[in-house]
C-alpha cells in the first residue's frame, strides 16, 4: 500500500499543500483530481522524492519511502523528462537499465512497451522529431519499462488521441489488476469516473473528498429525483422534504438529506399516475463542483480555473 500522510508544502508564503493524506491499495486505480493549482503535481513530486515536503511522510508497505524504494516506482512527471535528442528505443533501454534491468531484459521490456503503446515504428527516431502525442506515449513507456511496483502518473491522458486514451486505460487497469497501486491525475472527470476504483479530490492543498464514486455520492448532502407525472406545476412545492422543484415534461426535485422519498411518491400518486420515479445519480463532475463549493470555492467556475494556492 502507498500511504501519503499529512503532507505540507509552502513555496515562500504560498501554501501549496495543507495536510494531504490518502492511500492507494495494491490493485487500486486511484484518480487524483482537483482545480488548476490545487496541489496535484506538488503531491506527486513529493511522492517521488523530486521535492521535499515541509512535513508529512510517504510510506510504501508500511515503511517510509527511501531512494532505493523509489527506484521501483514508475513516475510520469508533468514537465515530462525525456532526452529530446536520444532515439526512442535507446532512451527506453537506457532508462530500464538505469532502474536495474539487465541489457537483455531492458531490450525486451522497451520493445514490449513500444509495441503496446504503438510507437514501435518510431524506434529509431529522436524524441524531438515525434508529435506531442507520440512523445507522450514514449513518456508513458518510460514510466512502465522497468516493471514498477507503484505507478504515479501526472496527467498521463492529456494530449492522447481517443485510441491512445483507450490503450492507456487498458494498461492502467491491467497494471492495477496485477496488484500495483496506481495513482494518476487528470482533468478528464468522465474518464476518471469510468476508470477508477477510488477518487481523491484536492482543493487548495487539502483533500476535500476521497473514496469510491459511490461513497462520494452517499456523502452528498442532497438527493435528486425525477418524477414523471401529469400533475400541475407546483404540485410538489409543499411536500415535506422537498427543497426545490423544477417542472417540465417531468418534475425534478431536490430533496433534503433526511427526506423520505416514499412521502414524495405518495404525494405524486395522490394526484394521478406516476410514469417514472428515478433517483438521479450525480456524476463525478457534479460531485467535484459540490465538494469545491462546500469548501468555499465557486463550484460553477471550476472549469474556468481557480485562484492558485492560499496565502499563508
Ligand atoms: N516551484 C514553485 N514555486 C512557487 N510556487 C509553486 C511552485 N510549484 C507550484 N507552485 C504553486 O503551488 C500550488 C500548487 O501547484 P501544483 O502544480 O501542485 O498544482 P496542480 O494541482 O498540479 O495544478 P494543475 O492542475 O494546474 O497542473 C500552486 O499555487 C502553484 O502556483
Amino acid at each position: 500500500m502507498l500511504e501519503l500522510e499529512g503532507l505540507r508544502k509552502r513555496y515562500g508564503d504560498r501554501v501549496a499543500l495543507d495536510g494531504v493524506t490518502f492511500s492507494v491499495r495494491p490493485g487500486e486505480l486511484y484518480g487524483f483530481v482537483g482545480t488548476n493549482g490545487a496541489g496535484k503535481t506538488t503531491t506527486m513530486r513529493i511522492t517521488l522524492g523530486v521535492l521535499e515536503p515541509d512535513a508529512g511522510t510517504v510510506r510504501y508497505q508500511g515503511e517510509p519511502v527511501d531512494t532505493a524504494t523509489r527506484r521501483t516506482f514508475g513516475y510520469m512527471p508533468e514537465e515530462r523528462g525525456l532526452y529530446p535528442r536520444m532515439r526512442v528505443g535507446d532512451q527506453l533501454r537506457y532508462l530500464a537499465e538505469l532502474h536495474g534491468l539487465s541489457r537483455g531484459d531492458a531490450d525486451r521490456a522497451a520493445r514490449y512497451w513500444m509495441e503496446r503503446l504503438a510507437v514501435i515504428e518510431r524506434v529509431e527516431d529522436r524524441v524531438e522529431a515525434l508529435s506531442l502525442g507520440n512523445q507522450q506515449r514514449v513518456q508513458l513507456a518510460a514510466a512502465l519499462v522497468h516493471h514498477p511496483a507503484v505507478l504515479v502518473l501526472d496527467e498521463p491522458f492529456s494530449g492522447l488521441d481517443p485510441v491512445g486514451v483507450d490503450s492507456l486505460a487498458e494498461v492502467l487497469r491491467e497494471r492495477a489488476a496485477a496488484g500495483v497501486p496506481v495513482v494518476f491525475s487528470s482533468h478528464q472527470l468522465e474518464l476518471v469516473e469510468r476508470l477508477c476504483d477510488s477518487i481523491g479530490i484536492i482543493y487548495r492543498g487539502r483533500m476535500v473528498a476521497t473514496g469510491t464514486v459511490d461513497e462520494l455520492r452517499a456523502s452528498r448532502s442532497e438527493r435528486v429525483l425525477r418524477i414523471g407525472t401529469d400533475a400541475a406545476a407546483g404540485w410538489a412545492d409543499a411536500v415535506p422534504g422537498v427543497v426545490s422543484a423544477e417542472y417540465g415534461p417531468a418534475t425534478t426535485l431536490v430533496l433534503a438529506p433526511d427526506a423520505d422519498d416514499q412521502t414524495v411518491l405518495d404525494a405524486a400518486r395522490a394526484l394521478g399516475p406516476v410514469r417514472e420515479f428515478t433517483p438521479l445519480r450525480a456524476s463525478l463532475t457534479e460531485l467535484f463542483r459540490e465538494a469545491v463549493a462546500d469548501n468555499g470555492g465557486d463550484g460553477a467556475a471550476v472549469g474556468a480555473g481557480d485562484p492558485e494556492g492560499v496565502a499563508a
